[in-house]
């Protein structure tokens, strides 16, 4: 179902990151043709990651050059490139079905049947050992679902969807057991080798039958580059330069421990030759001008025939063309797609959370309590404070209903939007529509039946007040939650943009004017700005019209 991709070649050159105290990454170079599966190593903290990312072009770089066919790597370019973060980050109360489904709808251009995509979705599961747990929600802390292993190939499948010519993977074995993480490298061993397709991954303690897989290795240490050749090389380099790796010996824990110093302990002897070694390679760098020649006379770009490229559409037109075309587009799918899914997969991951049984039973129990002690109030003006009270409670409750669970769910799912963003998968706006008109009908529908139940067992009017008290409890619901969406926006911490939402709401409360106490004179006008203040007196206004003595 992929499609074999035109031979390519990307080129790194001198790469320099740094933040402002610390250098991430130092003159790394290197090179990746289609078909090669390039291996990144290194102890923790070496820079993989960074190194992925400014591929990716997700993290900025301070020099250096990065060119596919020697020509500087574009944004354009770039939609070509697919990259598995290290995080499986995905919505929880989605199943994994539905994540693919949304994934190739929204991410495989319009011009591709809805047939196809499906199609391409069952090759994919296939081959990456998923289709048992197809219809298994992907879960959470809260609620199990996949596993790590079954996580992470969902997110090299939904990668696979669009299909890349190049893919970066960062960490795709790590926590899966061993035969797990073979069958994983030897899939995308075959992807590469069989679709043409440029495999970037870094990894952690591969097997020796895995690392046997690398065509070509990057070393890392400490941001610096320590080796880059063919893969099957690298032993024989490491032994020119005193470091023999013994027979029978795994080449990737043999230089896991030759790259790996503690630099605060190398005090002692063995460390100390170790570090003066490390040096060593990272100032001769050579096994990037060592194996280059190697290299370009085994996988130049010219030297793989270029071969049929699959045909996406079915009226005979060039797909290979078709998808060409898209890739120079801004986005790979029309307004309307990306809203339309956006709003479908909303809707799936909302309704588990906003129509949460815990969240109902809570507004149940509350609306019986107000219902229990404000049961047929009298219509006099004895009970006008009880009945402002209630009115102020149930705009209080729902305001602070609303923030919570709009601010949750927005955390929930800003690193899916970052992440989708990144990859280019569809616009803020149809994101932002979309989560509007999808949560819209979730988020009123509890409300609508608790402002309903209190207003008519309380009796707090006749038809007309109901409609008002019911529009107007509605339109306040709907203020709290763009109020949470731009807190939400605004403010990454989650505590910090709760803490924002409950000083304004409690703030109004306490100096929008409702109590006997008034806020100090040169504070009188914060009224005006209070979120409870509008709602609150148009509620009360309509439902006391008749009794003018208390006007
Ligand atoms: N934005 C940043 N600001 C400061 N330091 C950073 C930043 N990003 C990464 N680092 C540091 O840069 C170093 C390299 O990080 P990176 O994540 O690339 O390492 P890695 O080799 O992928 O590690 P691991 O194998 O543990 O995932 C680390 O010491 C990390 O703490």
């Amino acid at each position: 179902m992929e499609s074999v991709s035109k031979s390519s070649k990307l080129e790194f050159k001198d790469l320099m990151v740094s933040t402002k105290s610390k250098v991430l990454l130092k003159n790394v170079s290197g090179s990746a043709s289609s078909g090669d599966l390039l291996a990144v190593m290194g102890p923790t903290g070496a820079g993989k990651t960074t190194f992925l990312n400014v591929l990716a072009g997700r993290v900025s770089r301070d020099s250096g050059t990065i060119t596919l066919n020697r020509s500087p790597l574009n944004k354009t370019q770039r939609r070509r490139l697919g990259y598995v973060l290290q995080d499986d980050i995905f919505l929880s109360n989605l199943t994994l079905w539905e994540t693919l489904y949304f994934t190739a709808m929204i991410r495989i251009p319009d011009q591709v049947s809805k047939q196809e995509k499906t199609e391409k979705i069952n090759t994919i599961v296939e081959s990456l050992g998923l289709k048992k747990c197809l219809h298994t929600a992907i879960g959470d802390i809260f609620c199990r679902g996949l596993s790590g292993g079954e996580k992470k190939r969902a997110n090299i499948a939904c990668e696979l969807l669009t299909d890349p010519d190049i893919l970066l993977i960062d960490e795709p074995t790590s926590g899966l057991d061993s035969s797990t993480a073979h069958t994983l490298m030897v899939q995308l061993k075959n992807y590469a080798t069989e679709f043409n397709k440029t495999i970037v991954a870094t990894i952690h303690q591969p097997s020796s039958q895995v690392f046997h897989m690398f065509s070509t290795l990057l070393l890392l240490v400490e941001g610096e580059m320590a080796y880059f050749g063919l893969a099957n090389m690298v032993i024989e380099h490491f032994a020119s330069l005193g470091m023999t790796c013994s027979q029978h010996y795994n080449p990737a824990d043999f230089l896991m421990q030759m790259l790996t110093l503690d630099t605060n302990t190398k005090e002692n002897e063995t460390d100390t030759q170790k570090f003066e070694s490390l040096q060593l390679l990272i100032s001769l760098r050579n096994g990037y001008s060592v194996t280059e020649t190697d290299m370009e006379g085994r996988i130049g770009p010219t030297e793989v025939p270029l071969m049929h490229v699959r045909t996406f559409s079915d009226d005979g037109k060039t797909g290979g063309d078709a998808v060409e075309r898209e890739t120079t587009r801004r986005w790979p799918t029309s307004f309307w797609t990306q809203f339309k899914m956006l709003n479908w997969r909303s809707y799936k991951q909302s309704k588990g959370r906003i129509l949460h049984k815990f969240d109902l039973i809570q507004a149940a129990f509350i609306a019986a309590f107000a219902s229990i002690l404000f049961f047929q109030i009298e219509d006099s003006a004895n009970t006008v404070r009880d009945r402002m009270g209630l009115v102020m409670i149930t705009l209080t409750y729902w305001s602070f209903q609303m923030l919570i669970t709009t601010i949750l769910g927005f955390t929930g799912e800003r690193a899916v939007v970052s992440k989708d963003r990144s990859a280019g998968a569809y616009r803020l706006s149809a994101y932002y529509l979309a989560k509007i008109t999808s949560e819209m009908p979730l988020l009123l529908s509890v409300p609508f039946l608790f402002n309903t139940a209190v207003y008519w067992l309380a009796g707090l009017g006749g038809v007309d007040g109901y409609f008002v008290y019911l529009g107007i409890g509605i339109l306040n619901c709907l203020m709290i939650q763009s109020l949470a969406h731009n807190l939400g926006v605004l403010i990454k911490d989650v505590r910090l943009s709760m803490m924002a939402g409950n000083v304004i709401i409690m703030g109004g409360l306490l100096l929008g004017g409702f109590l006997n106490i008034s806020p100090p004179e040169w504070l009188l006008w914060v009224k005006y700005l209070t979120f409870v203040h509008y709602p609150y007196s148009a509620i009360m206004t309509y439902i006391l019209k008749d009794m003018t003595d208390v006007w």
